[in-house]
Parts: structure tokens; C-alpha cells; sequence
């Protein structure tokens, strides 16, 4: 280890840095020399492509809010001692990324921080399904390729290199390794000799530690000191440690600062959201962030002909459904389906449509909220109901996607009995069917963000169905209410109450007779 930052004690004692540092040595010795996680079996694992996709860092602080929040999960430290011990990685990551994040650090490191490399990975996986996911950071003492390379397998998309633990041939080797891992670097450094090496190495993201490793002591200034340093570079500045207030970040901001990492107050806030907005100086949460229609949109379903398709079009029906297993009573043919198909998209406007942007200040959304939004956002601007393809438990995935294709569907909508990861393979939106007396386990499957787009709850006049509607509600997952027999205007109110279906789905026999 490298003493150039004078890590040890005038006493002759290690110092805490020189005790983390000896005992990840043989942390990463043992697992080195552990029959499956070898280099050898990290480099065969890389080599399979089984690390998840990587995310630039740069480009995620770059195009997110400025300044930009890097947002730590830790447990304890050896400064302060124990923090959160019952904080949960992926709950705390997911928190952190909705709120705003637009980095997750987690710190991996055990013994003194209480924390894994499962807990990044779970991190990673709680957020995987965002349409803007923070990248994930390693928090580590890093001195091997080794650890880098885990890193990357577990869901990284950048790691910590600390200059003063790492002379500099053996920090540019590592610098070198990440890149070509494709994760950019998080370089830190505490004085200005250290912020010449970072720069020297042409790192492109500089965290300056306010805390001196050493002694533990927190300096706001530190970062203050060196920003003049970076001023006119191609380097995002970043403020690590001891950040606690707006205030703070104000006065970081005005010196360049491009990001700031913030740990334990996060940890210790009660309310994690309102506290990263007020950090970012962020207006709390309003209503309209959590879209739906104002009014459910209106969803027939057994449509059979284009004139029927273009009726429902013109009184403002949102979807139209075609019933296409060739066993179900109104099944129309592909045929039937392409042309009513044809007719709905003649009514598209052919000129290029401008969709409301999406302000890059927004905060991260959900993958169900996105997709509610965007799909709300198109049927705004073409008012042309989405034609929803409808399959039973005998269709299989290639006819499903065939037809998909063939009759260009907008959306196809699944039985409750097809397996979950069917949605992935189809290529437009996905509505999951599912009963309204699904069981517990049932409904938290249909939470899972990242394959369907919408469910469907499929209302028998059970009792308990409107408690299954509003469970799946309450998750933000949209919902379309369906009705099967189901037809007057007081017995729909009476179903919606309380909840907010995105949409509610009649029969085209039940929307006749309900107009009639
Ligand atoms: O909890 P704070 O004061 O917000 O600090 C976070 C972070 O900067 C700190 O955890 C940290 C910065 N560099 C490190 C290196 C190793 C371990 C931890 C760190």
C-alpha cells in the first residue's frame, strides 16, 4: 500500500485505511483462489457475455439534473459506526433512483461498511426495468483487476479508484482495465498532488473526498480548494462526503461542481424522497408526475370489422380488441385483423407528429409510468384507438408474434395462464390478462416491471375483486379494468371507485347496449 498520503499513524499503529486495506487483500486472495469465481472463471464469464449491459456514467450525469446526485447506500462506516444496519440495498436503491439519482453507490465492502456485493447486485436489479436507470458505482477499496472485473459481473457501470491508496502505475493499469470493461472511473483524490495524478490520467470523473481518509476528518472546503484545478476541463467535478443540506449543494454548484455524493444523510432521512428533492432543490412531487388519463379510456373488446373499428374510433374508444384464437366465438381471421388494422392507421396523421418532450429534469420513472405516459402521450396526439390482438391460453408464442406482425398490432393482449417472459419476445405493447380473484402471489407477479405494459383485471362479480384491482393499483401498475358482463354506467362507477383504472374494457355487444 502506498503511505505517500501518510496513512500510517505517527504511532507506528496501521491506521483504519491500512486495516480495510489488509484485510480485502486476502478477502480477494481467498476468493481468487475459490474453485468457480477464479480470474480464470471471471475472464470465461466476461468472455460469455453474462455481465448485464453497461450504461455510460458520463453520459448519465451529463444528460440528468445538474448537479447531479450520486446517492449512496451504507450501512455503517468506521467513522460514524453502524448508520441504517436494516436499510435494504434494492428498496434504498429503487427510493434513490425515483427520487432522482442519478448514480447509486454502493458500498461493497463488508466489515466496516457492512455491505456486499449482493447488495449492488440486487441494487442493479431493482432498477434494472427504468427507462433512465442511475448507473451503478462500486464502492471499494480497489487494487486488483480482479475486483474490477466482479464489479462489472454484478452490475456495475463504474467503480471507485482512490489515488492515494494506489501508486500511480498500478492506478493507471486499473484506469486502463475499467475502460476497457467500458465503465469510466470515479477517481478520487484529496489534495491537489493527487488531483494532478487524476488529471494526468485523464480521468474524466473526479471525486474530491472531503474527508481525509486518514483521520477522518471532514473539510468542505477540500472540494472548494481544488475546483479552480479542473475549471476549462473535459472532468466532471464531483463533492464526496459529509453533504447534508440544499445549502450545501448551492454553494458546490457555483464552483462547478457536477456532482455531489451524499451517504449518510441519506441514510438517515425519514422521508428519502423529499429529502433528495430538496438536495437537488427539486419541487416535491406533484400529482401530474403520476399520470394517468383523467378519465379511464375506453377499451371494447370483439371488434370484427373495420366499420365497426372506425364507429368506435370516431366516439373516442381509446382500444379496440380483435379476438384472434381461431376457438373463441367472435375470432376474426388475420385477414379481418389487417384490414381493420389498415383502417385505423388511414386515420393516423401521415405528417411527422410532435410528442410533448420530456424535460430532462423529470425525475427517473417507473417502467409502468413510462409506458402509461408514452402511450397516453401517442393517443393524445393521433386520437386513433391502439388495436389490441387477443389470445387465448392455446395460442402459442410464434403465432402470437406472427400475427403480431402480419396485422401490425399496437398491442397484444395475454392470457392470464402465458408465461411472464413472453412479453419480452413480443414486438409491440403488452397487455397481461389476469383474473380479479388472483392470489397474492399472482398479483405480485404482474407487478414485475420490465415485460407487460398493462394488466388487465378481469372482473367476474367475485367478491374481493375490487380489493385485487386497488392491490395492483396502489403498485402503479396501469391498470385496465375489464367488465366482463358487466355493462352499466352506475356498476362501472361502483368498480372504479376508489381506484384509477387507466381503462375500462366492455364487449362490443355490452358497449351497444349500454349506448343503446
Ligand atoms: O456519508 P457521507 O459523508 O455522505 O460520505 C459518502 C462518501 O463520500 C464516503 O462514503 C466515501 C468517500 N470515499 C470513500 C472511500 C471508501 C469508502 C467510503 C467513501
Amino acid at each position: 500500500m502506498s503511505t505517500q498520503n501518510g496513512s500510517v499513524k505517527s504511532n507506528g499503529a496501521p491506521s483504519i485505511l491500512q486495516k480495510i486495506y489488509a484485510q480485502r487483500r486476502q478477502d480477494v486472495e481467498q476468493a481468487k483462489s475459490t474453485p468457480g469465481t477464479t480470474p480464470a472463471d471471471l475472464d470465461t464469464l466476461l468472455s460469455l457475455n453474462l455481465a448485464p449491459p453497461v450504461i455510460s456514467v458520463v453520459d448519465r450525469l451529463k444528460s440528468g439534473p445538474k448537479p447531479g446526485l450520486m446517492a449512496e447506500i451504507k450501512r455503517a462506516s468506521p467513522s460514524k459506526g453502524d448508520i441504517a444496519l436494516t436499510a435494504n440495498a434494492a428498496s434504498q436503491a429503487l427510493t434513490y433512483a425515483l427520487g432522482g439519482a442519478s448514480v447509486i453507490s454502493v458500498l461493497t465492502e463488508p466489515k466496516w461498511f457492512k455491505g456486499s456485493i449482493l447488495d449492488m447486485s440486487l441494487a442493479r436489479r431493482a432498477i434494472e426495468a427504468l427507462p433512465n436507470r442511475p448507473a451503478i458505482l462500486r464502492k471499494e477499496f480497489i487494487f486488483d483487476e480482479y475486483q474490477i472485473a466482479e464489479a462489472r459481473l454484478h452490475g456495475a457501470d463504474t467503480v471507485l479508484l482512490i489515488v492515494a491508496m494506489l501508486p500511480t502505475p498500478q492506478l493507471k493499469a486499473l484506469y486502463s482495465y475499467s475502460i476497457g470493461l467500458g465503465m469510466e472511473p470515479l477517481v478520487e483524490v484529496n489534495n491537489a498532488t493527487e488531483m494532478q495524478t487524476a488529471l494526468d490520467l485523464g480521468a474524466k470523473i473526479i471525486g474530491v473526498n472531503n474527508r481525509n481518509l486518514h483521520d477522518f476528518n471532514v473539510d468542505m472546503g477540500t472540494t472548494s480548494r481544488l475546483a479552480d484545478m479542473t475549471a476549462g476541463r473535459d472532468v466532471i467535478l464531483c463533492a464526496l462526503s459529509g453533504i447534508s443540506s440544499s445549502e450545501d449543494v448551492r454553494q458546490y454548484i457555483d464552483q462547478g461542481v457536477g456532482a455531489v455524493l451524499v451517504g449518510e444523510s441519506l441514510m438517515r432521512a425519514t422521508d428519502t424522497t423529499a429529502f433528495i428533492r430538496e438536495l437537488l432543490c427539486l419541487p416535491p412531487k406533484t400529482e401530474a408526475e403520476t399520470l394517468r388519463p383523467a378519465a379511464p379510456l375506453g377499451k371494447v373488446d370483439g371488434v370484427s370489422t373495420p366499420e365497426e373499428a372506425l364507429q368506435l374510433a370516431k366516439e373516442g374508444a381509446g382500444l379496440v380488441g380483435v379476438y384472434l384464437s381461431p376457438e373463441h366465438k367472435q375470432a376474426v381471421s388475420l385477414k379481418q385483423a389487417s384490414q381493420i388494422s389498415l383502417a385505423l392507421r388511414q386515420l393516423r396523421p401521415n405528417k411527422v407528429v410532435e410528442f410533448d418532450s420530456v424535460s430532462k429534469e423529470t425525475p427517473n420513472e417507473s417502467w409502468f409510468h413510462a409506458h402509461a405516459r408514452r402511450t397516453a402521450s401517442v393517443l393524445n396526439v393521433t386520437s386513433v384507438p391502439l388495436l389490441v390482438g387477443i389470445f387465448s391460453s392455446d395460442s402459442s408464442l410464434d403465432n402470437i408474434v406472427h400475427a403480431a406482425h402480419c396485422a401490425q398490432l399496437d398491442a397484444v393482449q395475454l392470457s392470464a395462464s402465458a408465461p411472464l417472459h413472453w412479453a419480452s419476445h413480443i414486438p409491440c405493447l403488452v397487455i397481461r390478462s389476469v383474473p380479479a380473484s388472483a392470489n397474492l402471489r399472482e398479483l405480485q407477479q404482474v407487478q414485475k416491471p420490465g415485460l407487460h405494459h398493462f394488466v388487465q383485471v378481469e372482473f367476474d362479480g367475485e367478491p374481493g375483486a375490487v380489493n385485487a384491482q386497488a392491490l395492483v393499483g396502489q403498485w402503479g401498475v396501469p391498470v385496465i379494468l375489464g367488465t366482463k358482463g358487466v355493462i352499466g354506467e352506475s356498476q362501472i362507477a361502483a368498480l372504479t371507485e376508489g381506484t384509477r383504472p387507466w381503462a375500462v374494457c366492455m364487449s362490443i355487444e355490452g358497449y351497444k347496449s349500454a349506448k343503446a
